[in-house]
């Protein structure tokens, strides 16, 4: 089932047509569909009904309120990583008890914040940070719940800057370390263990990476309940991918019914932070062409979204799908285009040898974008962020406004005249 979809030659979110939308509030715009994100949550949650679980949305995906607001009204947790979406999560109604707090550079006023509401988890990723936590939940006279996110140095087969599991990598706290460090974690007053946690990367395609670093998470949960140390809960992160061209990741339920199976009869609550699989193609970025511009080598689709709205293209040369709002007639001609930005830099486009039938002023879609799309948006050439937009049937919602030049120049000053 797909939400985004064409009827009459006009592509619609859901019930809304994507024109309309676009003509009435300016481009570049991101749209999401709440029955997209409520499919995909789902996606997770229901093969794990029968069994203690919690599926933590990591934030950093798409923190935008209104979609928090979808996920916590299904009873969803959330993965953090600052205190800015710990205040993102509350103000959206998200609950403080199913929130864990993962990242290796956590400040003290954050630690403190997380403290102060009541979240559920720490995941915590060295030792200088446990101990960092210990020392306040000390100053605050409370018990911290935390748990190791290990590093079980197993390559998820991705792009390297999104493998987050190897020995290489600055997160988490290697396996071999790892019995020893929840010794010391036990052995603190003011820290509770609860857990374990492991991350491994992002768009993962495979299921053999996953379960390969749950066996070594299982070999170490073993060893700490030799030590006496009895967990809670095992928190098996995000990183499932998701079809941008021809990848075939496994879905979520054949993801999870294997993780299931590996554990056989033991019994945890299970933790997973999915961000990916459940906004990516919940969203699309709808932009205008402003010139078409022929080159000597190539032609060039120049239009209004650039890498500040869409940094994946040019980050990690990721493909996403582009195609027309209003397919023009199959008659049409057609050519290969480099879709570009207004940005100033070579490696601003969108996509590049898309075969298309275009038009100045023809409106597109850039699929598979509401995940790491706006929630990357930056100002750099000083360009305003997009507004997003949420469609729920034949509704549709602006959740943010397009950003204003006066909002844009907030709280930054001139010097003083002397
Ligand atoms: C700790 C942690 N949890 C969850 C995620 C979400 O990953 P994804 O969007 O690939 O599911 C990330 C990002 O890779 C992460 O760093
Ligand atoms: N931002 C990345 C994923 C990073 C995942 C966060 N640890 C992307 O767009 O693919």
């Amino acid at each position: 089932m797909d939400f985004f979809n064409y009827h009459n030659n006009q592509l619609f979110a859901e019930e809304v047509n994507i024109k309309t939308l676009a003509d009435e509030l300016g481009t570049p715009l991101y749209v999401y569909s709440r029955a997209t994100l409520e499919r995909h949550f789902k996606a997770y949650a229901d093969p794990l009904a029968d069994q203690p679980h919690l599926i933590c949305y990591a934030v950093k995906a798409n923190s935008n309120l209104a979609v928090l607001d979808v996920l916590a009204r299904l009873g969803a947790g959330f993965d953090i990583v600052s205190v800015g979406e710990l205040e993102r999560v509350l103000a959206a109604g998200g609950e403080p008890d199913r929130i864990v707090f993962s990242g290796v550079g956590k400040q003290a006023h954050e630690i403190r914040r997380a403290l102060e509401v009541g979240i559920k988890c720490f995941n915590v990723e060295s030792i200088p940070e446990l101990e960092r936590i210990e020392r306040i939940a000390e100053e605050m006279a409370v018990k911290a719940p935390i748990s190791l996110r290990v590093n079980p140095d197993v390559d998820p087969k991705t792009h390297p800057y999104i493998s987050t599991g190897l020995k290489a990598n600055k997160f988490g706290i290697g396996f071999e370390l790892a019995r020893e460090v929840y010794r010391q974690a036990a052995a603190m007053q003011h820290l509770d263990v609860v857990g374990v946690d492991c991350h491994i990367g992002s768009q993962i395609t495979q299921i053999d990476p996953f379960l390969d670093a749950l066996d070594r998470l299982l070999v170490l949960v073993d060893q700490l309940a030799e030590d006496g140390i009895q967990l809670q809960h095992l928190d098996l992160g995000g990183g499932l991918g998701v079809r941008y061209s021809d990848e075939t990741p496994p879905l979520p339920s054949a993801y999870v019914r294997a993780l299931r199976e590996r554990l056989a009869d033991r019994s945890y609550e299970l933790i997973f932070e999915p961000g990916r699989a459940i906004a990516a193609n919940a969203g699309i970025l709808v932009t205008r062409v402003e010139y078409l511009k022929a080159g000597q080598d190539k032609h060039f689709a120049i239009v209004d979204a650039a890498m500040n709205d869409l940094l994946r293209p040019a980050l990690y040369d990721a493909w996403q799908e582009i195609i027309p709002v209003t397919p023009h007639p199959e008659n049409h001609p057609s050519r290969v285009w480099d879709i570009v930005g207004p940005v100033c830099e070579t490696g601003d486009f969108l996509g590049k040898d898309r075969q298309l039938a275009l038009e100045p002023g023809d409106l597109l879609a850039v699929r598979s974008a509401g995940a790491y799309g706006f929630a990357m948006a930056s100002n750099y050439n000083s360009r305003n962020r997009p507004a997003e937009v949420m469609v729920d049937g034949s509704q549709w919602h602006l959740v943010r406004q397009r950003e204003s030049y006066e909002q844009q120049m907030a709280g930054e000053f001139t010097l003083p005249s002397q």
